[in-house]
């Protein structure tokens, strides 16, 4: 994409209208809609002017123009689910035919990805709405028969998009194919109106995510034309014959494809949120070490050091691994293309397990480090609430979290039977194969020896699993009601799992890039990199206890390493955050400015608070007066 400034003229909108004359949080829920709406338009077309050179291609890695949307709304884009979801639908899950006629318009149209009813989310199969044939006018007709079926949560529905993806049941000639996707217009391009046949509305405020207009829709006898189900891996021809895909499961695509790129999401909100707490720790000045030294930065503290140089350190293990994730996703996906479908479930099941472990981290290590800036960090103008509700949406959309690690564990106690027969692995695996045939080495305090000692934790925690599925199952359980009874024991596999992976990826990545940089920095990424995986040992030292034969000698040894790793990293702390290169304008908050001017921003923004617009409130002369004067003496 080509990225220069957008010529004044080539836009609808003036670009003043971004400005905002009130804080967006002082706004009610309709005003707060409205005015991104107003600032999002702005930015959509400046988005369509510099895609206009750029073709939609399958599988293809979001361009990063979309952070602009941060900086200039401090809560969600609506059209976010036109460009997250939409558009990546469309183009993965439609023929080439199909994608030049839905996505002609460009930015024409505004689209959402409509799966989620208000009684199904997690269990697709269970979804309601149906896409019945009417083979005599050619056409699918939709209906939601139930309250339980309507669409309930999709982003930018309630009162943006004028299109949508569906998930629904296909029905032909009275048989059932499970869920497809369909490309549906839902309002009237020029008027905005809901198309007659449809119930559509906004589901109400939320924790976060508030102006991202999330919505609810209901079909009611909607006829749209066969040729709008997206057709690329399966297909249903004119006169009713199905034709199957080769894996049921591509249908899904479309979230594999955001669940990965949310790895690389997470260590954008964790920069930003390490950012502030770390430039704000440097700013503030309190207590004393020593009783007869002057009052210190906070970040002077070793236990601040402790709460905030971890999210510095897990932004780029996230950073890193999702781009291996995504190098990972982007192979599976040219397989795929040439008729291969072996590393699909592999695929899903990093996906799952590493989508789940970066939204839940980023959400804990966001509220720290709201909770290492004390009583300002619970202001909206520091922006870490904002960013921590953002955040924590992640961890439910998307997948929620416990069904995802649950998938992956499926993938892990299948690796572990075939490591039993001898089969061989996935590389991702492999280490099962090596713990099941017992070839493992004494414990070894360095990062290569901890990120061994967290895969034998997965291999023992995925044994341990296995043999509880198999006792309940000798104790006459089902083998699915068997794995119910053994679900927390599965979950802590996939966590462990997941915890194995981040720390063996950032490791191995930072030290194969590590002769190509100047010393300086292949030094401090070391650090990083050993303090991400030090802090990991250190909280799973009661696992490696049990699966390992690390000592408490080792232990002991491990805390001081990481107490000499906070230590050498406090000096460049500053200058870390500041490498993560996030303007003002993007960060938006008083806390974390690149100029350390935190007391003057707060005070600044407080005056702009509509309460400080008069010295005494209307409701003082309408309610406290009559009661003061009441019980003045
Ligand atoms: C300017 C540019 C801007 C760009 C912007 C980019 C920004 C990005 C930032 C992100 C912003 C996002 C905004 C918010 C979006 C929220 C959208 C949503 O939530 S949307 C709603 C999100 N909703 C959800 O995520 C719903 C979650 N639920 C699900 O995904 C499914 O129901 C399920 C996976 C839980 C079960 O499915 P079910 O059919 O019951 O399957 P079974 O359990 O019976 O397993 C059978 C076999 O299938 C296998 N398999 C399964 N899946 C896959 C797969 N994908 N693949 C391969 N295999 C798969 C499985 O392993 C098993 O294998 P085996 O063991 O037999 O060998
Ligand atoms: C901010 C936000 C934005 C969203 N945007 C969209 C969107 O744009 N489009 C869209 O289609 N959807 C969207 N969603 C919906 C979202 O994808 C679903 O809410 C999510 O997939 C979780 O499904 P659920 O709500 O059915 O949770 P549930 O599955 O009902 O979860 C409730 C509890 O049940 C547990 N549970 C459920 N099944 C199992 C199981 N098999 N085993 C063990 N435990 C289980 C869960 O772990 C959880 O504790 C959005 C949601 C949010 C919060």
């Amino acid at each position: 994409m080509k990225c220069y400034p957008v010529p004044r003229e080539n836009l609808v909108l003036s670009i003043d209208n971004l400005k905002d004359d009130i804080p967006e949080e002082y706004l009610s829920h309709k005003e707060c809609y409205e005015n991104v709406i107003r600032k999002g338009s702005v930015l959509y077309d400046i988005f369509s002017e510099l895609s206009k050179d750029r073709k939609h291609k399958a599988h293809q890695a979001p361009s990063n123009a979309y952070r602009i949307s941060d900086g200039i709304m401090q809560n969600v884009n609506p059209f976010l689910l036109h460009f997250a979801l939409f558009v990546p639908a469309i183009t993965n899950q439609a023929t080439p035919e199909q994608q030049a006629e839905f996505l002609k318009h460009g930015f024409g149209i505004i689209g959402t990805y409509a799966q989620t009813e208000l009684g199904h989310g997690t269990f697709l199969r269970g979804l309601e709405t149906t896409a019945t044939l009417d083979l005599e006018t050619d056409e699918f007709v939709l209906n939601s028969p139930t309250l339980t079926s309507y669409k309930w949560w999709p982003g930018g529905l309630g009162h943006t998009a004028n299109h949508c993806v569906v998930m629904a049941q296909l029905y032909v000639k009275g048989k059932c194919h499970g869920p497809h996707l369909f490309f549906v217009q839902i309002r009237d391009i020029e008027t905005h109106e809901p198309l007659p046949g449809l119930k559509l509305g906004e589901i109400g405020a939320k924790m976060g995510f508030n102006t991202a207009d999330n919505g609810f829709l209901g079909f009611h006898n909607f006829r749209i034309p066969r040729n709008n189900m997206l057709m690329k891996n399966s297909q249903v021809l004119k006169d009713g014959t199905y034709v199957e895909s080769k894996n049921e499961k591509l249908t899904y695509g479309s979230m594999v494809f955001v669940r990965v790129y949310l790895l690389s999401d997470m260590a954008y909100m964790l920069a930003r949120a390490a950012t502030i707490s770390v430039r704000y720790s440097a700013v503030r000045h309190q207590s004393h070490i020593k009783p007869d030294e002057p009052e210190v930065q906070i970040l002077d503290f070793v236990i601040q050091q402790h709460k905030l140089f971890i999210s510095i350190a897990t932004s780029h293990a996230f950073k890193i691994c999702g781009l291996w994730l995504w190098q990972t996703y982007s192979k599976v996906m040219e397989d795929i293309g040439k008729g291969s479908m072996d590393r699909l479930p592999e695929l899903h099941a990093l996906s799952c397990c590493l989508k789940t472990t970066s939204t839940r981290d980023a959400g804990w290590l966001i509220e720290q480090c709201r909770l290492a800036c004390g009583g300002h960090g619970y202001l909206m103008s520091s922006n870490l609430p904002s960013l921590y509700t953002t955040a924590t949406a992640a961890i439910t959309y998307e997948g929620e979290s416990t069904v995802l690690l649950l998938q992956t564990a499926r993938y892990l106690i299948k690796s572990w039977k075939r490591a039993m027969e001898g089969e061989s692995l996935p590389a991702t695996v492999s280490f099962l194969s090596e713990y099941f045939n017992k070839r493992y080495n004494k414990w070894e305090n360095t990062p290569k020896g901890i990120v061994d000692g967290l895969k034998l934790v997965v291999a023992g925690v995925t044994k341990m699993c296995a043999e509880s599925i198999q006792k309940h199952v000798s104790r006459g359980q089902q083998y699915e009601e068997a794995w119910n009874s053994s679900s927390v024991q599965l979950i802590k596999a996939s966590e462990a799992y997941s915890r194995a992976l981040l720390c063996e990826v950032f490791w191995f990545e930072v030290d194969k890039v590590s002769s190509t940089l100047s010393n300086n920095l292949a030094v401090v990424l070391k650090q990083l990199a050993e303090l991400y995986i030090t802090y990991w040992a250190l909280e799973k030292r009661g696992d490696l206890l049990v699966y390992t034969t690390i000592s408490k000698d080792d232990l002991d040894k491990l805390q001081e390493r990481y107490e000499e790793l906070l230590a050498l990293i406090r000096p460049n702390a500053v200058g870390l955050v500041d490498s993560f290169d996030i303007r003002d304008e993007i960060l938006c908050s008083t806390l974390g400015a690149y100029d350390g001017r935190v007391y003057e921003r707060m005070m600044e923004h407080a005056l702009k608070s509509p309460l400080n617009a008069e010295t005494v409130n209307q409701s003082f002369h309408k309610y406290m007066k009559p009661v003061i004067l009441k019980h003045k003496i």
